[in-house]
Order: C-alpha cells, then sequence, then structure tokens
C-alpha cells in the first residue's frame, strides 16, 4: 500500500468518524481503521466524497498507509480498549512515530502509556478533545500533552482542525506526558459545576419564582445575551422551551431526573483530593448527579417535612430571577477558579509549565464550556501569568463584591423554601472560606493534638508543638 496519509484515526464512532471526517475536509489524507470493518466502510461510503480517505480492515494495512513519521489517533473507550488498541498497533510502528490517544484516557494511564512507549522510541501524545459529535466534525477545542517534539509536527494539524476564534486556533500544546488529558478532565470537571449551576438556577425560578419552563427558556435566553453568554446556557434554553411530542408536556418534566455520568467528573474530585484542592462546587455537582440516581433512597424520603413555598408576584419573581443571575455569575466564577487553581496545583506536582491564559484561550470555542467570559479569564492570566485567583483580577473582584447581597438571598431562600442548591452553597462557602482570614482549623488542629498528639503551629512562632493534654498543667513541648 502506498503510504500516503497525513495521519491516521482507529476507533470510528461518534468522535473517531467525525475527527476522521474534519481531518479529510481540511486536506489531509487520511487512513482510517474501525475494530469492526463495517464502520470503516460506511464512512467512505458515505462521506468519502469529502475528502481523501484510505480505508484500511487490517491493522498492518493501516499503517503501510501512513506517512513517516507515522501519525495514528486513538478514538476509543478509555481504560482497557485502549491499551488495547496500544497494544495491537505499537508493535507495528518504529521509532520516532506517534500515537495519539485523543479519548478521554485518564492522566494517570497517559502517564504511564507515554513513559513505557518513550523506552521504545515512540511518542505518545495524550490529547484533550472537547465539542461533543459536532465539535469534532466542524472544530473542537484541542489539548495536547506529550512531547513537544511531537506538538512540532502535530501541533498544525490539530491548529487547522480546530475552532477557530477571532483568528487564533482552539488548539494547543499543555505540557508533557498526562497534562493534556489532565486539563481536559478539568474541562470536563469544570462542564460538571457549570451544569449543575444552571440546573440549580432553573429549579430556583421554577419552585421559587413559579416560572414554568418555557418562561424559564426565556429568562435564560436573556441570560445568554449578558455576561453569562455561554454554549450551556444556550442549549439549557433550547431544552427547556422543548416539549415533548407525545404527551405536549414539557421535555423537561418526562424525562427521569436521575443523571448520568461516564466518569471524568469523578476522577476530577479524586484526584482533586489527592493535590489537596478544594474544588468544592465541581464536587457537589458530582456528588449531585449520584444523588439524583438514588431512586430508592429518595423515594422513601421523598415528602419530609421542608421550607415553605409562599407564591411570588409578578414583581418579586422578576426581582429573584435578577439575585439568581448573580448568584449563578457569582458561583460560576467560583467554579472556573477552582478548576484553574487545581490545574496550577497538579502543575507544581508534576512539572508541568502549563500557560493558565493558553487554557483559557483554546476553551473560548469549540468545547462544551466555551463562553464569552473566558475571553476574560484569559486577559487576567495574560495580565499576570502568576495571578492565584480570578478573585484578585479588579474587574471579577468588583462583579464578585456586587453579587454579595443577590448571592447570599438566593442561597438563603433556597434554604428557607428548602430547594437542593448544593452547587450554589459550595461556591459561596468557598468564597467565604478564601475571605475568612481566620478558620476554625486551628480548633482542628487542637482536636488532632489532643487525641493523637498530631502537633500544631503557633501563630507567634515557627516549629511544630505538642501539648501534653492529660498532664497538670497542660505543658506544651516543641515536637
Ligand atoms: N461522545 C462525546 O461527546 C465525546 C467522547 N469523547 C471520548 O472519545 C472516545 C470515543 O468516544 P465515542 O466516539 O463517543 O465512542 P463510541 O462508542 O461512539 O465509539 C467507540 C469506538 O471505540 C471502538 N472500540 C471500543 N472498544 C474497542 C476495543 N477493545 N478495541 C478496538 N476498538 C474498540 C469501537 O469499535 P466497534 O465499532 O468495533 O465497537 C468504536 O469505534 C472516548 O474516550 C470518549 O470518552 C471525548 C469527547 C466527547
Ligand atoms: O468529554 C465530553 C465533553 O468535553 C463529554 O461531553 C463528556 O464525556 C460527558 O460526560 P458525562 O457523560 O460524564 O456527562
Amino acid at each position: 500500500m502506498n503510504a500516503s496519509a497525513a495521519i491516521g484515526v482507529t476507533g470510528l464512532g461518534v468522535m473517531g468518524r467525525n475527527l476522521a471526517r474534519n481531518f479529510a475536509r481540511n486536506g489531509y489524507t487520511v487512513a482510517v481503521h474501525n475494530r469492526s470493518a463495517g464502520r470503516t466502510h460506511a464512512l467512505v461510503e458515505e462521506f468519502g466524497h469529502e475528502g481523501a480517505f484510505v480505508p484500511a480492515e487490517s491493522p498492518a494495512e493501516f499503517v503501510a498507509a501512513l506517512e513517516r513519521p507515522r501519525r495514528l489517533m486513538i478514538m476509543v473507550q478509555a481504560g482497557a480498549a485502549t491499551d488495547a488498541v496500544i497494544g495491537e498497533f505499537a508493535p507495528l510502528l518504529d521509532a520516532g512515530d506517534m500515537i495519539i490517544d485523543a479519548g478521554n484516557a485518564h492522566y494517570a494511564d497517559t502517564r504511564r502509556r507515554e513513559a513505557a512507549l518513550r523506552e521504545r522510541g515512540l511518542h505518545f501524545v495524550g490529547t484533550g478533545v472537547s465539542g461533543g459529535e459536532e465539535g469534532a466534525l466542524h472544530g473542537p477545542s484541542i489539548m495536547v500533552g506529550g512531547s513537544a517534539e511531537s506538538y512540532a509536527v502535530l501541533g498544525p494539524m490539530f491548529e487547522k482542525v480546530s475552532a477557530q476564534v477571532d483568528g487564533e486556533p482552539c488548539a494547543a500544546y499543555i505540557g508533557s506526558d498526562g497534562a493534556g488529558h489532565f486539563v481536559k478532565m478539568v474541562h470536563n470537571g469544570i462542564e460538571y459545576a457549570d451544569m449543575q449551576l444552571i440546573a440549580e438556577a432553573y429549579d430556583l425560578l421554577r419552585q421559587v419564582a413559579g416560572y414554568t419552563p418555557g418562561e424559564i427558556a426565556d429568562v435564560f435566553r436573556r441570560w445568554n445575551e449578558g455576561r453569562l453568554g455561554s454554549y450551556l446556557v444556550e442549549i439549557t434554553a433550547e431544552v427547556l422551551a422543548h416539549v415533548d411530542a407525545e404527551t405536549g408536556a414539557p421535555f423537561v418534566d418526562v424525562v427521569v431526573d436521575a443523571a448520568g455520568q461516564k466518569g471524568t467528573g469523578r476522577w476530577t474530585v479524586q484526584t482533586a483530593l489527592d493535590l489537596a484542592s478544594p474544588v468544592t462546587a465541581i464536587a457537589q455537582a458530582t456528588f449531585a448527579r449520584a444523588a439524583s440516581g438514588q431512586s430508592e433512597l429518595r423515594a422513601a424520603y421523598a415528602g419530609l417535612p421542608g421550607g415553605t413555598r409562599p407564591k411570588l408576584s409578578r414583581t418579586e419573581a422578576e426581582r429573584f430571577a435578577s439575585q439568581v443571575e448573580h448568584a449563578l455569575y457569582a458561583s460560576k466564577v467560583i467554579a472556573y477558579d477552582q478548576g484553574w487553581k487545581m490545574i496550577q496545583d497538579a502543575a507544581a506536582e508534576y512539572g508541568w509549565k502549563i500557560d493558565l491564559g493558553t487554557v483559557a484561550r483554546i476553551w473560548r470555542g469549540g468545547c462544551i464550556i466555551r463562553a464569552s467570559f473566558l475571553d476574560r479569564i484569559r486577559a487576567a492570566y495574560a495580565a499576570d501569568r502568576d495571578l492565584v485567583s480570578l478573585l484578585g483580577e479588579m474587574e471579577f473582584a468588583m462583579e464578585i463584591t456586587d453579587a454579595q447581597v443577590p448571592w447570599r438571598e438566593t442561597v438563603s431562600s433556597a434554604a428557607r423554601r428548602g430547594v437542593p442548591v448544593p452547587a450554589f452553597s459550595a461556591a459561596l462557602a468557598h468564597y467565604d472560606t478564601l475571605r475568612a482570614g481566620r478558620l476554625p482549623a486551628a480548633l482542628l488542629q487542637g482536636q488532632r493534638d489532643y487525641f493523637g498528639a498530631h502537633t500544631y503551629g503557633r501563630t507567634d512562632r515557627p516549629g511544630a508543638f505538642h501539648t501534653h493534654w492529660a498532664a497538670p498543667g497542660r505543658p506544651e513541648t516543641t515536637a
């Protein structure tokens, strides 16, 4: 076979098929392969006219179709499937060839695979791709890990097929080994938080303001014109306005209220615990999905006494909706800030040199959390590369100051009326934690020292100390 393909894609499911088409539409010759050959033939039959495809039935045929250094993209499920495909293809490759894993792999797996394949002279390029089926075809956001050397070859291709915003590509090199997949994982964690915050806002507008789903769709459409403008707010309005054809009921009322998850939000939270990175809004959003799925438990406790829900007048409802807008925006800033801080924490742990402004830049288009305010996050990090928190940037700080009363009113209204708002509450509590100055953690240290001699630091001098709690006079010694 003629080695003519600039890239090969194996795994032609929802994402792989459209990424292959995207490369072909952008002028690259693409070798295509799938475990079951039916998908390969279907792709070429249906979309062969869009560009140059080289269908391959066997791994050997697929590899033979690739120009050197070979660029082979895997788009299959994370975990065992990815290991199986690597195991199948790596022995057929030569030193200098590149395996790009564009699935949602766990970054620790990517680090392991990168190290093992590097030993064999192969580049393993863990790459986060976001944008779903449509993004894969028309331009996703692409977060690339692996070696800088491989990015020199792959970067121009990725930048060409990615989404473009203001003439800039939504693709970039993030950092070595698992950095690309790490950042994609945090993207998905932020996605969970953003979606949960929007869902809580909807619930409040329905349960407290008394709006119908159609009216709430209009509220979200208005919000989408302003600082909350984003893909997720836009599609929320679409979903809320949708009416079930069979029953004539709002679509949102005929869907089972148990949220699914494939695992990237859970990975974010598990990893955050290891890094001691408090991504509490993301964690609450992930737990909210889990709680929604506990149908037996919820059925057992449904109807327990809770808050009161007095009917609001039209004017009161409108005022409340405006408060919710502030609360949603402020909570969203906190959730995103938590995600960025987690990336900083991981960069310190793994020695990744991640440009935080670049992360915001490539999330402005193509991905699920694309939003107008990412431009401002980008500008904030461009102005100060070492910015510790968005709360340190003047404009965000002013908005959070303005949100104080409505944000707190929203969370307290929810508590009074018995509407669960775990992500709003977590975001506000995080903000209060940051601004507290002094936390009751000092008491925790005292408790730990009391029962386990775990020692504590003092505010007035350095060192570790222990109080002998059982001894007369409770003397303190240095530990
Ligand atoms: N769907 C989405 O919106 C997004 C998905 N992703 C990630 O992209 C990856 C692919 O997702 P998606 O396209 O939705 O998945 P699909 O289920 O549509 O396709 C999965 C593909 O993987 C192949 N496959 C599965 N197991 C194996 C195996 N053991 N050996 C070889 N091939 C295998 C399947 O082949 P066969 O046809 O033979 O079964 C199929 O081509 C996942 O990692 C996912 O997390 C990332 C961003 C968005
Ligand atoms: O990766 C994605 C987007 O970037 C997918 O949307 C993600 O897989 C959806 O996750 P979940 O099924 O857990 O809601």
